[in-house]
């Protein structure tokens, strides 16, 4: 049995639930404790209790237990990335790969707890100086989704505590593996007890509880879109600090003078790896006219060199689908999408394998329209489109027609057509002949119009979120 951590100790929950494996459903990983809205409180309180100390603590303390937090991760990064695999059902090699790096987040925000800075200023005023410094937020709600078991907890966790907040996780119901052996790691790295609580339980006891206590003064959040505008609504309206991550609908561009082989490769690393689970995956290809039959054929021969197969199995290139109900919703959007008039070019097939699991073929839905909805929602599996685009300008303007703006690329050999699309595309991150999915872990994360909300996450830009700012006046 897997217990929360609430205060420093190991508490049993009001009930529990399997944790069940995506490539193998008779396979259950464990049991897992669930809180109810009581326990939240206790842990919160434990939070609050906790933050007086730790935000004015030894600094070195913090810094040296991220740090060791980052050396288990890294050390154990392939028994953890074994747990990550059963239990979510991205490939090994994907799954160890998180869980470098969130060992190297970790190790990034180490670092960052002692390279906090502020400024000292001259007044205006003769005889006053200025000085601008960053304070911890108090205590901070982290709620996370199930596609990065454990890299969106390390990048929301790792900078909460290295700029002195307490912290309340409360990870997504279908992973609670990876979160609780991060946690178990966490509650061994030296720092006090009710500094970082772990409470596993569902998102309308749990989750709600954090974003309507006054004693929560932050939540970060990555999600749906449904859920997110209710952080919004609840947290953000009583006056909380929100960071919201919520989706996309992220467009790769192909012009006619692409390197077509390697727009063909970014095109399916970025739709349909980790099979198409990332808020970042490419689900809007937009080709120009010349070269859409090669670029299809070519994506279609790469999709049939794939291996769909068990997570952990050696060869496989695209693991399950997370759950049922995830499947459930690409194989109506894959239905939808020729109702709309689209043709199915390729796969969107259950298929079996030796155990049961939720096994879909990647899916490419050809003559897709930009006012479709399969071009304009997300449908968060391997499922990918293709617009056909006139000229360079017709393909900035359907990738720009989004509510969305979370990540964006363009595949060309054009220096003006590169230079122009980063500066003109209205997506928080933008790549040229790279996937939109696949990002480093030490740079600012984040979108725009409906993708997110608040501060971005990564690397220095963290500080925004979980810091906030003071101003002092001094008369000497
Ligand atoms: N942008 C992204 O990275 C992600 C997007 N999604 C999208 O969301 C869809 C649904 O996936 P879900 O896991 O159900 O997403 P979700 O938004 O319901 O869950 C995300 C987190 O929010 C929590 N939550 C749920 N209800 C809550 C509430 N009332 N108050 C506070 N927290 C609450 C959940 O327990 C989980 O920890 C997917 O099909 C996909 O389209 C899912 C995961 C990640
Ligand atoms: O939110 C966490 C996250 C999102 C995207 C990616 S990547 O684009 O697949 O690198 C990694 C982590």
């Amino acid at each position: 049995m897997h217990h929360n951590f609430i205060n420093g100790q190991w508490t049993p929950g009001v009930g529990t639930r399997p944790n069940v494996n995506p490539s193998d459903t008779r396979d259950v990983v464990g049991e897992f404790a669930q809180a109810d809205a009581a326990q939240t409180a206790q842990a919160i309180a434990a939070a609050r209790a906790a933050f007086p100390a730790w935000a004015t603590g030894s600094i070195q303390a913090r810094a040296d237990a991220l740090e060791k937090i980052a050396a288990e991760l890294l050390a154990r990064k392939d028994e953890l990335g074994n747990l990550l695999a059963r239990e979510e059902g991205k490939t090994l090699p994907e799954a160890v790969g998180e869980v470098v790096r969130a060992g190297m987040i970790f190790r990034f925000f180490a670092g960052e707890v002692v390279r906090q800075c502020g400024e000292h200023l001259p007044s205006v005023r003769p005889g006053i100086t200025v000085d601008v410094t960053r304070e911890p937020v108090g205590v901070v709600g982290i709620i996370t989704p199930w596609n990065f078991p454990i890299a969106i907890p390390a990048w929301k966790i790792a900078p909460a505590l290295a700029y002195g907040n307490c912290v309340v996780f409360k990870p997504a119901e279908l992973v609670p593996g990876s979160a609780w052996a991060l946690a178990d790691i966490i509650a061994r790295s030296g720092i006090p007890p009710g500094v970082f609580n772990l409470v596993m339980g569902p998102g309308r006891a749990v989750g709600q509880t954090l974003l309507e206590s006054t004693d929560v003064n932050a939540i970060s959040f990555t999600g749906s879109i449904s859920t997110g505008q209710r952080v919004l609504a609840t947290a953000g309206l009583r006056g909380a600090k929100v960071q919201l991550e919520m989706g996309g609908k992220n467009p790769l561009i192909v012009l006619a003078d692409a390197d077509l082989p390697q727009a063909v490769e970014v095109a399916v690393q970025g739709s349909y790896f980790s099979t198409g689970q990332r808020c970042t995956a490419s689900s809007r290809l937009i080709v120009e006219r010349s070269v859409l039959p090669a670029f299809v054929d070519g994506v279609k021969a790469r999709l049939a060199s794939l291996k769909v197969d068990d997570a952990r199995a050696p060869g496989t290139d695209i693991g399950p689908v997370v759950d049922a109900d995830q499947l459930a919703q690409d194989e109506l959007y894959i239905a939808l999408g020729q109702q709309e008039g689209c043709e199915l070019a390729f796969g969107g097939q259950r298929v079996e394998r030796s155990a049961p699991g939720f096994y879909l073929t990647p899916a490419l839905l050809v003559g897709a329209r930009a006012d479709m909805r399969v071009a304009r929602e997300e449908i968060f599996g391997p499922v990918a489109c293709v617009i056909q685009a006139d000229d360079y300008e017709h393909a900035l303007h359907l990738a720009n027609d989004s509510p969305f703006g979370l990540s964006a690329g363009i595949c060309t050999t054009s220096l003006k057509h590169a230079t122009h699309f980063k500066r003109h595309m209205q997506a928080g991150m933008v790549m040229v002949n790279v996937a939109t999915a696949g990002v480093d872990y030490h740079v600012p994360f984040g979108g725009r119009k409906g993708s997110s909300v608040g501060p971005r996450e990564q690397g220095r830009y963290a500080a925004e979120f979980f810091t906030t700012v003071k101003t002092a006046y001094t008369q000497s």
